[in-house]
């Protein structure tokens, strides 16, 4: 019943080959997805063919999570390590769009040592895949960005002499195949890359693992780089997954001081020797270009000002707006859409401890007004900057204290836990892989009834819901490819519980504008707020929008910003204007009363299956 309703609305984003049989809802896809005014547009697709399917049985998710892939790869490189591959003539690093980066790379560094140890040059790849952006809902910002630092660390790379080739592979299914043929044609001994823990991307990695086992010609190394503690290592007494965030972070702190440390900066790759510019087959590879875009991901011409404004590429930058959020101070000019390092933007503090955007995280970080949180997710997500370099970085200001700080108290503290919401978000995704495939995490609520209302959804994706606070955050994201975390919040419990919309629709959505578009977070974010993952918010705890939004805009100059209809309304007005006040400002009413919308929520989440 629940997916017969969904058919005829829900758009769904697809991340594993075991999915139910629904090209219908693809196809919805390909019809009624979020191109509609300001959002970055997916006009030609590259492969309009591909359909992939949408939501996984129950029996499925149960089976992926019985015996995750997670651990089938970690199983099999093991196997691997064993592997003798016959003298290659160069050695092979496979980027991925999570570990955009030369510094502190693991996969990177061990490549660069074994290129070093078998005194032959160290290569790069990079494989555009297009069929799995569409299948994960990549958004063309995400893409964009992507090809942008790829071009930056071509010219890094290239000044160390090592090549960096990007190719696009159209079928995602051979991707396996087509990398070890391009390894074959360069006679690479060994394979390095991090690892995805995304599940067609272990699923992917681990035919690569059996391929080039059987073929025993090159030895595949994949390592963990993407978390400050690898997924596996955080476990209950009993070997089991942590499901609820706090004890995950009492044992997830321990192991910041094992050994070997993991928070060591992974050391930087050695140049090539200088002859490798005149190799008949490596050398040419100096000259292949990066795309600047990819077919059916394209950026709107606005949307390329804005995207290069507020989201600059580079590691550089990276660290720049690191070094910005630890010893700068807030700024109500900077929380919009501003190039955050512009010349003023910038003030550094005589006590950054205290006065910096990090000393007062944790009085200010839900405050949106203002520029409060470090804008770290883009660069984070892509692997732009390494999660452990952030860490790191906060023990300096800790004043070069060994301890990490994960006070509760502190504004350096709550930042760190932030951090390891995220390594807590990751770690659910490669062991229960459910969560990558269209399921909640808690299967009782599978069966809740969700409304199929598509003058809703729309007038909630164009930010017209007639809930200022809503209507800003949602216009936030459209324009910026970001938005803050509170009102991440606030949205997506809007579409649950007032609107009661599935939660899978706002998911994807959410994937097709960020910048920062993480399966692992937003999947762990929308089902927090839909009340049915790990250690989500129960059910009957609804935010009430309007007190949220006093609470999340004091002064209300955030919502006059992204909605410009209510830009001379002050006091409490702004916050909730009446219908009057509404209809003189052209400004829409909202479709749902709180409370009537609170108690069928609470109704059909108590009885799953009933209206
Ligand atoms: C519905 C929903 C969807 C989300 N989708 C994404 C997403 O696609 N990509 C993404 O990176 N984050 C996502 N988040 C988490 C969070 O909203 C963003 O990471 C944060 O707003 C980014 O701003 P910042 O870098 O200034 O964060 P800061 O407050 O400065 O935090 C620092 C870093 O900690 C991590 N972090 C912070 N909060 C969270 C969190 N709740 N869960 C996981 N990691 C966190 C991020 O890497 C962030 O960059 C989502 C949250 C919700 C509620």
């Amino acid at each position: 019943m629940r997916i017969r309703l969904l058919l005829s609305i829900m758009p769904k984003r697809a991340r594993s080959s075991t999915m139910e049989s629904q090209s219908v809802l693809a196809k919805a896809e390909l019809s009624t997805s979020s191109r509609s005014t300001g959002a970055p547009t997916k006009k030609t697709r590259h492969d309009t063919k591909f359909l992939p399917n949408k939501i996984a049985t129950a029996e499925n998710a149960a089976l992926a999570d019985y015996a995750p892939p997670f651990r089938k790869l970690e199983e099999l490189t093991k196997v691997c390590e064993k592997l003798k591959p016959p003298t290659g003539v160069c050695i092979v690093y496979w980027m991925r769009m999570e570990d955009l980066r030369v510094r502190d790379n693991r996969a990177l560094s061990l490549a660069s040592a074994q290129a070093v140890k078998d005194k032959v040059p160290l290569l790069a790849l990079f494989v555009l895949s297009p069929q799995d952006y569409i299948a994960h809902d990549r958004s063309p910002r995400r893409i964009d960005f992507t090809l942008r630092n790829l071009q930056v660390i071509k010219d890094t790379l290239a000044k160390q002499h090592i090549p960096f080739h990007t190719t696009t592979h159209a079928a995602r299914a051979t991707l396996p195949e087509h990398v070890l043929s391009v390894l074959s044609g360069w006679k690479a001994s060994h394979l390095f890359s991090n690892i995805e823990y995304e599940i067609d991307e272990l699923r992917r990695d681990i035919k690569i693992c059996e391929l080039a086992n059987q073929s025993q010609q090159v030895k595949c190394t994949f390592v963990h780089d993407r978390c400050v503690i690898a997924p596996g290592k955080v476990s209950t007494k009993e070997g089991k997954t942590y499901s609820v965030y706090t004890p995950f972070l009492r044992a997830w702190t321990p192991h910041l001081t094992d050994k070997p440390d993991p928070l060591a900066r992974a050391p930087n790759p050695k140049p090539n020797d200088t002859s490798i510019h005149d190799h008949p087959i490596f050398g040419p590879l100096f000259n292949t270009p990066v795309p600047t875009h990819l077919e059916g991901f394209e950026l709107k011409p606005d949307d390329v000002e804005t995207m290069r404004t507020c989201w600059r590429e580079g590691e550089d930058v990276a660290h720049e707006m690191l070094l910005r959020f630890l010893y700068t101070k807030s700024r109500t000019s900077q929380f919009a859409e501003v190039n955050p390092l512009a010349e003023g933007a910038k003030e550094p503090q005589k006590d950054p401890k205290k006065n910096s955007r990090i000393g007062k995280y944790n009085e200010d970080r839900d405050h949106v007004n203002a520029d409060t949180t470090s804008r770290m997710s883009p660069y984070l997500s892509a692997g732009i900057i390494s999660a452990r370099a952030c860490i790191r970085a906060t023990m300096e200001l800790s004043e070069g204290k060994k301890k990490v700080d994960v006070s509760r108290d502190t504004g350096i503290g709550r930042w760190v836990q932030e951090i390891a919401w995220r390594d807590f978000y990751i770690h659910v995704l490669a062991n229960f892989p459910r969560v990558s495939m269209g399921r909640p995490y808690q299967e009782k609520f599978a069966n809740v009834q969700w409304e199929t209302n598509e003058e809703q959804f729309q007038a909630w994706k164009d930010g017209r819901t007639g809930v200022p606070i809503v209507d800003a955050a949602m216009r936030q994201g459209k324009k910026m490819g970001w938005m803050h975390n509170r009102v991440r919040m606030i949205t997506t419990m809007y579409l649950v519980k007032d609107l009661m919309l599935d939660w899978r629709l706002g998911e994807q959505y959410f994937m097709e504008i960020l910048i920062d578009g993480d399966l692992a977070s937003n999947n762990g974010g929308w089902q927090w707020s839909a009340s049915t993952g790990v250690d989500p918010v129960p059910y009957f705890r609804i935010f009430n929008p309007y007190t949220q939004s006093h609470k999340a805009d004091p002064t209300g100059e955030y919502i006059r910003h992204f909605v410009p209809e209510l830009a001379n309304v002050r006091g409490d007005d702004v916050h909730q204007p009446s219908p009057n006040l509404a209809k003189k400002l052209n400004y829409p009413v909202p479709f749902v009363d709180h409370s009537e919308a609170r108690a069928r929520a609470i109704r059909r989440y108590k009885n799953p299956g009933e209206k």
